[in-house]
């Protein structure tokens, strides 16, 4: 993961005639982690987004530089599929090098079909994926969404882990998350 690094240069945001956010910048080097707090709708998931390649600022600089792994609240996991086979096809693409699906509690499941799972499972699956991708660039959306107290804290470790091993992580959250030097902005400080 050497080498891995996120910065946004004077970013802007507009979804439909609204501008969400202006003049928004920050810069991550290896190993560092920002957590972007804020009401509802007022554009924490935009700028994942934005950051992910997924939609287009309105104005700005985007400066990436490693894979990214996008967690959000749709799991991109088959619904149709038992849990190990949705996992196996991403362990495909990714060329996962170990399945995660025991470290996140998911190793009783691996036959049941993902549209079955409860949310925190999914979320957990999710996740799960997440550590297969190996990407050092991990964008989380509301992480915390759906997990009860063991899940919280084993999502706080893996961040911490990620970000020991140099990765990088921008996390979307309205819920506190003990995070690698718990840095925050707000992005209703942004708005115009
Ligand atoms: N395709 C779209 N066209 C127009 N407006 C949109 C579109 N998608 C989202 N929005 C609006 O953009 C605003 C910001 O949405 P976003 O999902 O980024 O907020 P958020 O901070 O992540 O909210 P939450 O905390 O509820 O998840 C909302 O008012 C939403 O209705």
């Amino acid at each position: 993961m050497q080498g891995a690094s996120l910065s946004v240069t004077d970013l802007a945001c507009r979804r439909g005639d609204r501008v969400l956010f202006a003049g928004l910048s920050f810069a991550l080097d290896a190993g560092e982690a920002l957590r972007v707090a804020g009401p509802n709708g007022t554009g924490k998931t935009s700028l994942l987004r934005i950051v992910a390649g997924l939609l287009r600022p309105m104005r700005g600089g985007l400066r990436r530089e490693g894979a990214v792994g996008l967690v959000d609240e749709r799991p991109a996991l088959d619904p149709e599929l038992p849990l190990g086979r949705a996992l196996d096809f991403w362990a495909g693409i990714d060329g996962a090098r170990e399945a995660a699906s025991e470290r996140l509690g998911l190793a009783e499941l691996l036959d049941v079909p993902v549209r079955y799972l409860s949310t925190g499972q999914k979320k957990r699956a999710a996740l799960a994926r997440l550590l297969a991708q190996d990407a050092p660039i991990w964008l989380l959306d509301e992480p915390l969404n759906g997990l009860d107290t063991d899940g919280a804290a084993l999502v706080e470790e893996l961040l911490r882990q990620h970000c020991s091993g140099g990765g990088v992580a921008l996390v979307a959250s309205h819920q506190p998350i003990a995070m690698p030097g718990d840095e925050t902005i707000r992005i209703e400080d942004f708005r115009p």
